[in-house]
């Protein structure tokens, strides 16, 4: 299974034997590989992309925190599993993709704007082994600022958590044909700058748990 966060700290719990990918961390362990991709849509999509060239791969996972939208039905520090990714950034501020009359990825297996659906299969595995709620992922590249921009997003969007990777992730798992899942955990409350308000330790220690029941001791 490849592993994927943006960050080393979120995966600041793994042991194995380390390379780099492109100057970017990557650890090799039993049955799995784990890559630094970087912050951002472009980062996670061309370090996937790059690494699954010439490989084949059976299963993917995004792993990271997020921000938390009002009403997601989570707390702080909780795990979920997206279910799907909405690309919030693309087309036009009214009606995305679909308004502005592109499909953003067609294939034979369906047309998709704005929202990515992560792998069914895959995700529903997870999410009876671990225990966790799938939920609507947002995908920006700037991040909510204050609570009314997150309430308005989360509203327009029927969304539950931001982060800036999954919808880049879930978009080239479906182009590439690969069978992706994402796993976050609630880092903040989406649109709160204020860090003392966060909590990065207990939503890693929850990444943790949950990253070392799917990759085994
Ligand atoms: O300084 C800020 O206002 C700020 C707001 C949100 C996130 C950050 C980060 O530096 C973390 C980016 C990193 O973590 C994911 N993440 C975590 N919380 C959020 C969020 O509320 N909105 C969007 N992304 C979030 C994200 O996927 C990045 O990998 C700073």
């Amino acid at each position: 299974m490849l592993l994927l966060s943006p960050t080393q700290f979120e995966a600041a719990f793994l042991k194995g034997r380390r390379f780099t990918f492109h100057g970017r961390a990557g650890l090799r362990g039993e049955g799995w590989i784990w890559l630094e991709s970087g912050v951002g849509k472009v980062n996670i999509a061309a370090t996937l992309a790059a690494f699954a060239k010439g490989r084949k791969l059976e299963r993917v996972l995004l792993f990271g925190i997020a921000g938390m939208y009002p009403d997601a039905g989570l707390e702080m520090g909780d795990a979920a599993l997206a279910g799907k990714e909405i690309q919030a950034d693309l087309g036009i501020r009214d009606g995305g993709m679909k308004g502005l009359g592109f499909p953003t990825l067609a294939l034979e297996g369906g047309v998709y704007h704005n929202r990515f659906p992560l792998d069914g299969a895959f995700t529903a595995e997870l999410s009876k082994t671990l225990g966790l709620p799938i939920k609507t992922f947002l995908t920006r590249d700037m991040v909510s600022e204050n609570p009314t921009e997150a309430r308005q997003l989360s509203r327009k969007w029927e969304a539950d958590l931001e982060n800036m990777e999954g919808a880049a992730f879930a978009q080239t798992c479906l182009w590439l044909g690969l069978r992706g899942a994402e796993l976050r955990a609630v880092s903040n409350l989406a649109g709160v700058r204020d860090k003392a308000q966060w909590r990065i330790r207990q939503a890693v220690e929850r990444l943790e748990h949950h990253v070392l029941r799917i990759i085994g001791p």
